[in-house]
């Protein structure tokens, strides 16, 4: 198994491919970029920047830059034994490890292990890179009614509430355990999902899935910001990784919060949002306009000229009346008006195919993370299901919570042992999120 370097990069996103040569690597890259149809040119990557490091005090897949590609699930647990549910997450995080360095999910698994018995990796990432693979696991509060861990959960991990306009199928909805696969190419995110579902056989079994094919947000500043199927610039006000006060304020959980098992981990809220195309798309730009408040072309708040210029929320037109709506998504999702509460958003395009009434199933597969759902998505979402302009062209149809513990250190751990085995690490108190 290899193991990144210091500064997080490493090289064996070339051991997968290692079958064909190493040589010419960089070129390769290119061209399996190709053969997979991007629809968006990848930012440019050599060879040492395709591993994002699998270890670390926090989970990968959150701050990192966003990646172009989703593939999330959430699996139900299928059996009653806690030695077999550890034993699968212990198999997970070795498999999780290989794969997010460009390796198989078991070494030469996709033709070694023999003529006669099916392959232990499925083989469709073989002469693929690593593609800036991460995979993050969360537990839903379901989880904590069984296997002893009902005293673990944190009060954070409540259910979420029923929010106005909630349209929510339960066979979209929930789930035990949740791995977000993100990456730079499809293809690689699914075989790390299609991988570790398949051993999970007998253990956990799919509940739901999703793909996204299209980041909409930015969490670096290194970043440009993608734009939604709206066709407006997304995530120009995200928290981003640079910004280190905000991660640790508003992302990351501190050890004296509640549970310590969860110090240095994060809360991951998903909603599947059907954004109603054709309605949107029937819309004055002037209109679509308001209802978000910023610019379409420029993404620049209304009444400013450039993306990134700050939020003018008092400033009234010639009439005497808000230049930003007062039912505005930005006005309303803004710290703002919310009292200092942020999120740090992370959500996917997506478009799965039509309704059968002629209409497309496509929207945005909303993920955040912060440190407190309670705190924060809750009465940011309250105030938006009730006042958003947005809520006419959208309808919430899925929706889940899950506890994201702290990375997996050098100590072995694995993917939830601070939960099974109860060693958590302390980490420094920061100040509450809004405060
Ligand atoms: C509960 C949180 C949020 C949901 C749900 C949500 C859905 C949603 N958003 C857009 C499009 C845009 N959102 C933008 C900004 C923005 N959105 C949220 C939160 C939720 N959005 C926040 C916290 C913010 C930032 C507000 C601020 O401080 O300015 C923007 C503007 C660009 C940006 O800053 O990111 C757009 C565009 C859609 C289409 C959507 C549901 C489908
Ligand atoms: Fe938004």
């Amino acid at each position: 198994m290899s193991s990144p370097g210091s500064d997080g990069a490493s090289r064996p996103g070339l051991s997968r491919r290692r079958l064909f040569g190493a040589v010419g690597a960089g070129a390769l890259a290119v061209g399996a970029g190709a053969a997979v149809g991007r629809l968006t040119a990848p930012e440019p990557a050599s060879v040492d920047t395709q591993v994002v490091a699998f270890r670390g005090a926090h989970q990968a897949g959150i701050v990192t830059p966003a990646q172009d590609r989703m593939h999330f699930v959430a699996f139900d647990v299928t059996t009653d034994s806690r030695d077999d549910l550890v034993a699968l997450l212990k198999k997970w995080t070795e498999m999780a490890e290989r794969m997010t360095a460009g390796e198989q999910a078991v070494p030469d698994g996709a033709i070694g292990a023999g003529d006669y018995s099916p392959p232990t990796d499925t083989g469709e990432a073989l002469d693929l890179h690593a593609s800036r693979l991460t995979l993050t696991i969360g537990f839903g509060p379901s989880l904590f009614e069984r296997f002893g861990l009902a005293g673990r959960r944190p009060a954070a991990l409540a259910e979420l509430p029923k929010f106005t306009g909630d349209s929510l199928d339960p066979a979209r909805s929930g789930g035990d355990i949740c791995i977000q696969a993100c990456a730079d190419d499809p293809q690689v995110a699914v075989h790390a999902i299609r991988n570790l579902a398949r051993v999970g056989f007998g253990t956990v079994a799919v509940k739901w899935s999703q793909l996204g094919f299209g980041r909409t947000s930015s969490t670096s500043t290194t970043q440009s910001t993608p734009r939604n199927l709206f066709g407006f610039k997304d995530g120009t006000r995200n928290i981003k990784a640079e910004d280190q006060g905000a991660v640790d304020e508003q992302v990351w959980v501190a050890g004296a919060d509640d549970q310590e098992w969860m110090a240095g981990g994060s809360y991951l809220v998903a909603r599947r949002i059907r954004m109603l195309i054709e309605s949107w798309d029937r819309t004055a730009l002037h209109e679509q306009e308001r209802v978000i408040g910023r610019s379409k072309g420029t993404g620049a708040p209304l009444g400013e000229k450039n993306e990134f210029d700050p939020l003018n929320l008092d400033a009234k037109g010639a009439g005497g009346q808000p230049v930003i709506d007062t039912d505005a998504h930005v006005r309303l999702a803004s710290d703002e008006e919310l009292g200092g509460i942020k999120i740090l958003r992370r959500g996917y395009n997506f478009t799965d195919g039509s309704d059968g009434f002629g209409h497309l199933d496509a929207g945005l597969f909303f993920i955040a993370y912060c440190r407190d759902p309670q705190k924060q998505f809750v009465p940011m979402q309250l105030s938006l299901s009730r006042n958003d302009a947005l809520n006419e062209y959208i309808k919430h149809v899925g929706s889940a919570v899950f506890a994201v513990p702290p990375g997996v250190q050098d100590d072995g751990g694995y993917w939830g042992s601070t939960l099974f085995e109860g060693q958590a690490s302390p980490a420094e108190p920061v100040a509450e999120p809004g405060h």
